[in-house]
């Protein structure tokens, strides 16, 4: 093993000891936790959704122990969370869109899922110590992530219509028209997100790959549970500012001076 592996080996065990005790804590009392760092959850740049990742996931929704995802909401009597959660960013990648969501939607549960196993501690570790260091305002206790495949197990995780707005930022463009079956919009995903979305609930979408967004537009255009929302309503949405600026892809693009594709829809009613 080398110098640089055996480092991000012992990194990633110190790692793992703090978030198993840090996950548990309601308030936590003990030392200030640093950020973690990027470079020692590195892994490859993409997942296959179609694998057998051996993926945990709940038999519904409610088998689900929401507690450990976000202590500082578990009803003291009952023991369970006393909200659901209500926002998703699907593919969050290192979590730069949940981190600003958090102050703008303090009422609000907001979840990120993510494929990607480093990806989703790191998410994860990030969380943690925010919420450590933001421990006397009790910030960022309204954010999560979970490792998850969006494709697959969605209604395990969500009941029907509990979410209001869901995030597509920046997803795998898949380019090769036989891989296009790997994309994270089709039209039968499209009628799962509508399951879990209540009627009125945001999907946004956004990317730098021209095509892609064609390919979102077109398969949301055809769906019939969603109608486009207008430039006009993007425009006066905080969301869409938000999601154009916070995330890690997103600032990559800008950093390039790319183009940046925008789309939401409403979910209507049946
Ligand atoms: C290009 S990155 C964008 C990350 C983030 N949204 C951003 O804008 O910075 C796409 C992310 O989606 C994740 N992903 C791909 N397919 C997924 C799936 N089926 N379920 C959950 N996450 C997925 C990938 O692992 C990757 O982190």
């Amino acid at each position: 093993m080398s110098d640089r592996q055996s480092k991000r080996k012992q990194y990633r065990e110190a790692k793992e000891e703090s978030r198993q005790v840090l996950k548990h804590a309601r308030f936590e009392e003990s030392q200030e936790v640093s950020l973690p760092k990027k470079r020692f959850y590195r892994q490859r740049a993409h997942s296959n959704p179609f694998s057998d990742h051996k993926l945990e996931y709940p038999r519904n929704p409610d088998a689900m122990d929401w507690g450990r995802y976000y202590p500082g909401y578990v009803d003291p009597e009952t023991g369970k969370l006393d909200r659901r959660v209500e926002i998703a960013d699907i593919g969050c990648g290192f979590g730069g869109l949940l981190v600003d969501l958090a102050p703008q939607f303090p009422e609000q549960l907001i979840l990120g899922m993510e494929i990607r196993v480093q990806v989703t501690k790191y998410v994860e570790d990030r969380i943690l110590a925010l919420r450590q260091q933001h421990k006397d305002t009790n910030a960022y206790q309204n954010i999560s992530v979970i490792r998850g495949n969006a494709m697959k197990f969605l209604p395990n995780f969500f009941h029907k219509a509990q979410l209001s707005k869901m995030f597509f930022c920046f997803p795998d463009p898949h380019f090769k028209q036989r891989k296009h079956k790997a994309r994270i919009v089709t039209a039968t995903l499209l009628s799962e997100y509508a399951y879990v979305l209540r009627e009125g609930g945001v999907v946004y979408t956004i990317t730098d790959v021209e095509d892609l967004h064609q390919w979102m537009v077109s398969h949301l255009d055809e769906h019939p549970l969603f109608e486009r929302l207008s430039k006009e309503w993007e425009d006066q949405d905080v969301c869409v500012a938000t999601m154009r600026e916070s995330t890690e892809e997103g600032k990559k693009v800008a950093r390039n001076n790319g183009d940046k594709f925008v789309a939401c829809y409403r979910r209507i009613a049946v």
